[in-house]
């Protein structure tokens, strides 16, 4: 089980997460909603250890992480998908993910990555910044998978893809929780991220509306009432 529990954060002296309890129980997909500058990017950097919150606890398994350095939450299973992606545009593909290959298993989990999206295996040689859109983002998404991580942190991966790019990365993101990881996933297609979630949050200003499980959400006005536009 991963946990924030009454986390404050921010950046400088700006308040962008008010007492904020969120869990991500082991092998659950949550989806994390909110209109724009509701703070769901904020709350992720938290989970990753990039944020160090003001007030308030991370937990993994009952166990206080709060403060550890980012690569030590790496190291402990919490793998964080950025927003931008944060694939390498001047390295090849085979460099961004040797990258995050342990010693002695770097062909092995390279060959997880082809496996995963074969395009990659198309471009393994090819500079990451030479690639499209989508190429770049399921590199970025297969840099995360080949650590087997437990908790994926997912920011708005599907962001500006053609449609067929965005189904092959939600059968990816549905791969990876049958797998065992959990996912915590800040996405714009509101519909598509709940068709997958086992529980829901709802972020306005910084604060937790609602948490529930998806069907409590589509019946109810909450969502319009915070985001501004009806679930769609
Ligand atoms: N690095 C930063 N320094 C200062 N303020 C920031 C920084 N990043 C975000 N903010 C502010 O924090 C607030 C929440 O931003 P955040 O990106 O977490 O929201 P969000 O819900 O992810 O929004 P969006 O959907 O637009 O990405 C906003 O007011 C934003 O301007």
């Amino acid at each position: 089980m991963f946990e924030l529990r009454r986390v404050s954060a921010g950046y400088g002296g700006h308040v962008v997460l008010r007492d904020v309890t969120l869990k991500v129980p082991p092998g659950s997909v949550v989806a994390l909603l909110g209109a724009n500058g509701a703070g769901k990017t904020t709350l992720l950097r938290v989970a990753s250890g990039l944020v160090r919150p003001f007030a308030g606890q991370l937990l993994l398994d009952d166990r206080d992480v709060t403060g550890l350095r980012p690569h030590r939450l790496v190291e402990a299973g919490v793998c964080h998908v950025p927003e931008g992606r944060g694939v390498f545009p001047s390295l090849t593909v085979r460099d961004n993910l040797r990258m995050h290959c342990l010693a002695g298993r770097e062909e092995e989990m390279i060959a997880k990555a082809i496996d995963i999206f074969p395009s990659l295996g198309r471009r393994i040689g090819a500079l990451a910044g030479t690639m499209s859109g989508g190429e770049q983002q399921m590199l970025a998404l297969a840099r995360a998978y080949i650590q087997n991580p437990r908790l994926a942190l997912l920011d708005e991966v599907s962001m500006g893809l053609a449609p067929v790019v965005v189904d092959e990365i939600f059968r990816f993101l549905e791969i990876l929780a049958k797998e065992g990881a959990s996912l915590l996933l800040v996405e714009q297609y509101v519909t598509r991220a709940l068709a997958i979630a086992d529980y829901v949050y709802l972020l306005n200003r910084g604060e937790v509306r609602f948490v529930g499980e998806p069907d409590e959400l589509e019946g109810s006005d909450i969502f319009k009432e915070y985001v501004g536009v009806e679930i769609g």
